[in-house]
């Protein structure tokens, strides 16, 4: 039977990447994408910007939206301080699959917590049965058309903070035109737009940080 592309990503690291060598592992998945296949993850250029915000938050509870292979996942879980703790939502159980090896090799099965299942059904649970009080960091990475809702769900289950960080991948492209619209207007929010370009490409892109004002 055919293999899919997450499985190929994973063979590439598998082959490419130390075990246990986070570094290796996304830059695998980056000469996998740019030498073999494109693939949604957030990508090099990207993912300099959110290491770099990663790194200011240095935030003790992160929620990831959108594992797809875990290469995000990874970026974020090796700049997480000790304790803390990395919760990603997919709910694609082939996609989370593949991440979990991903994740697996990277060695930081420890800092992440991959739960399968949709993010409108998992939100509500994050307080009860995860154990979550609020949100230092969010990264948005799933259906574009999944980023407003499930912002405004993370808003009514009190899981932001004065001072909560809300990270968007893609406001450009694919878009996410009307999650822009509102963090852009409401006065809950601070944003600012992070401009770069969609991974392994030339066309523009970029990320919007948001800072949840309470
Ligand atoms: N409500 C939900 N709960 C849990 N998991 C969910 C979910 N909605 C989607 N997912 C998962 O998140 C990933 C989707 C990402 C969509 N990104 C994209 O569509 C995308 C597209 C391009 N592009 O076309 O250039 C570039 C990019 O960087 C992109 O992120 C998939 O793994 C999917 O299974
Ligand atoms: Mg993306």
């Amino acid at each position: 039977t055919q293999s899919t592309r997450p499985q190929r990503l994973l063979s590439a690291v598998q082959k490419n990447a130390t075990r246990g060598d986070p570094c290796s592992v996304v830059k695998a998945i980056d000469q996998f994408c740019r030498s073999k296949e494109w693939a949604m993850n957030v990508g090099d250029e990207k993912g300099c910007i959110l290491d770099s915000v990663v790194s200011e938050v240095n935030p003790t509870t992160v929620l990831e939206l959108g594992t797809y292979c875990g290469y995000s996942t990874v970026r974020i879980a090796n700049l997480l301080p000790p304790h803390a703790k990395l919760i990603t939502l997919e709910f694609n159980p082939d996609f989370a699959a593949i991440a979990r090896q991903v994740i697996a090799w990277s060695g930081l099965e420890e800092k992440v917590q991959l739960v399968e299942g949709a993010s409108g059904d998992l939100i509500p649970k994050m307080k009860e049965d995860f154990g979550v009080k609020t949100f230092d960091l969010v990264f948005l990475d799933h259906w574009k058309d999944r980023y407003l809702p499930d912002t405004k769900l993370m808003e009514a289950c009190g899981l932001l903070r004065k001072g909560s960080i809300l990270l968007a991948d893609n406001v450009i492209c694919p878009g996410t035109p009307d999650y822009l619209e509102y963090v852009r207007s409401s006065p809950r929010y601070e944003s600012q737009y992070f401009k770069s370009h969609l991974e392994y490409t030339k066309v523009e892109d970029g990320l919007e940080k948001s800072v949840f004002l309470g």
